[in-house]
């Protein structure tokens, strides 16, 4: 396996430029009936500050592999597990959710496996963002999407109750806060909100009377009053069924897109409406055969995003997994892809067929890595056995970690000559091979049989990577 270096816990993203981290919030511990008599502390118990001193006592080491994460740079296995629970304690501890809720969570995750790839366009950057508008772009306005997009009816009709903005729900917390937290609890609510100090102290200055209850209501995102009546209890449920029947009812099919890069038959297009499940309230597969067009002509040679992508080795879409069995490392599908789209490239120094025979031979590596191709009338190789290589020395590139099958490949290599403003270079694309879904593993087939043997064209020569001699069974999956 290749050497990992550690991330390092530089506090990235902690500055005020750097990427915003959830930092934890304090509540009231003891819940009393008078808002005016708030008590913090309880003999015996610890306070809230006492039991959220984890979360401030990682937060520096978590921010910097918080920062290497994104910045995609290389972080350990460890430190990727200690994030995770990081994360969890911030839901624990900082959200007061309960572990069950926090082992069980699943919403979150629907989105992004089944709703977020779905959204993915070719030759839109999503740049890595969370949650992506159905063309493929990072939402612009997360409150127009709560105010305009989440009708507001659902609020009024429904819930009888009144839409929230995001002002009203913060001021709220912050006029609860006012009232209920301490000094140093307060700080640390503005500083979860992202205030700065003087808009924090504006709002504080407010004093609203708010009794504490309201304060974990809000906090919760609930009112304990409507569901406690038993009549609202009964409107509530009502109030869920028209909720589902509306959903149920609008027009879904619109969103959904069942990816065709080929011309379909009615045929073909009803069997992947069958195979996503949907039994109503989806497109008529004459209707998609009609309005069926070739997608446009993706000009790879002179596509910039994937220049720059190149050049920045940034393949947000792709994960590393250790399988912990003979296959060692490999990558997975982060996002969905369809059949031709480019996941990446096999990254590393270019060298001439003859040099990389070289380097083949006079290397203890196990591993191979080095690909050997064709283009025009130059027999060329990709040798990405130097880790880290010279132009990405701090990250791991993805090309050279995804692992071979014949038989069940979903990638193939592709070789072009992408004109970069510097210069036209021979470039290898790992485009996929088929339809290929969130979660699966990269496979591409190294088509080799062993080294490459001087002066003997074989097949090899036409596009393969090198497997080290003797393990060529473990590379049938
Ligand atoms: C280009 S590297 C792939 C990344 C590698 N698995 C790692 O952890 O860095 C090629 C090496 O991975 C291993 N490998 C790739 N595909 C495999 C497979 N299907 N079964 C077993 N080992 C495999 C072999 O050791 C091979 O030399």
């Amino acid at each position: 396996m290749d050497g990992q270096s550690r991330a390092r816990g530089v506090g990235v993203g902690g500055g005020a430029d750097g990427p915003a981290m959830v930092e934890p919030v304090s509540a009231p511990v003891n819940a009393g009936e008078d808002c005016g008599t708030m008590t913090v502390c309880v003999e015996g118990q610890k306070t809230i500050s006492e039991c959220q001193r984890l979360l401030r006592n990682a937060k520096k080491d978590m921010l910097g592999i918080f920062g290497n994460l994104q910045e995609e740079k290389i972080v350990s296995a460890e430190e990727k597990t200690l994030f995770r629970y990081y994360c969890e304690a911030i839901l624990i501890l900082g959200h007061f959710q309960r572990p069950g809720a926090v082992e069980g969570m699943t919403f979150l995750d629907a989105h992004y496996l089944y709703v977020r790839p779905d959204c993915v366009r070719e030759n839109v950057d999503d740049d890595g963002k969370f949650f992506i508008s159905p063309k493929g772009r990072p939402i612009r306005s997360a409150s127009n999407d709560l105010s305009v997009f989440m009708p507001s009816k659902y609020f009024d009709s429904c819930y009888k109750i009144p839409s929230v903005t995001s002002q009203e729900i913060r001021r709220v917390v912050e006029t609860a806060a006012s009232t209920a937290f301490n000094e140093e609890q307060k700080a640390m609510v503005a500083h979860y909100m992202a205030h700065s100090t003087p808009v924090a102290n504006t709002h504080y200055r407010l004093r609203t009377a708010i009794c504490t209850t309201a304060v974990c209501a809000s906090l919760a995102g609930y009112s304990s009053d409507e569901e406690s009546a038993g009549s609202s209890k009964k409107r509530g449920r009502d109030s869920r069924q028209i909720l589902l029947r509306q959903v149920e009812g609008c027009t879904v099919w619109k969103t959904r897109r069942i990816p065709i890069v080929h011309p379909p038959t009615v045929d073909k297009v009803g069997k992947m409406v069958k195979k996503q499940g949907w039994t109503a309230n989806h497109p008529r597969p004459e209707d998609i055969v009609a309005k069926w067009r070739p997608p446009k002509k993706c000009h790879i040679e002179t596509d910039e995003k994937l220049m720059k992508r190149i050049r920045k080795q940034k393949w947000s879409w792709l994960a590393i997994k250790d399988y912990e069995d003979k296959r060692g490392q490999g990558v997975i599908a982060t996002r969905a892809f369809v059949k031709g789209a480019v996941i990446c490239d096999y990254h590393g120094e270019l060298v001439t067929a003859e040099e990389g025979r070289k380097i083949l031979e006079s290397s203890t590596d196990e591993m191979g890595y080095l690909y050997f191709f064709t283009s025009g009338s130059q027999q060329l190789c990709i040798n990405a056995q130097t880790h880290p290589c010279r132009c990405h020395p701090t990250m791991e590139t993805m090309g050279r970690k995804m692992n071979h099958s014949k038989n069940n490949l979903n990638v193939k290599p592709q070789h072009c000559k992408i004109k970069f403003p510097e210069g036209e270079k021979d470039t290898l694309l790992l485009v996929a091979a088929r339809d290929i879904a969130v979660d699966e593993e990269l496979r591409f087939d190294y088509g080799a049989q062993r080294t490459v043997r001087p002066g003997r064209q074989s097949r090899r020569e036409q596009g393969a990577l090198s497997l080290p001699v003797g393990r060529e069974g473990a590379a049938s999956t």
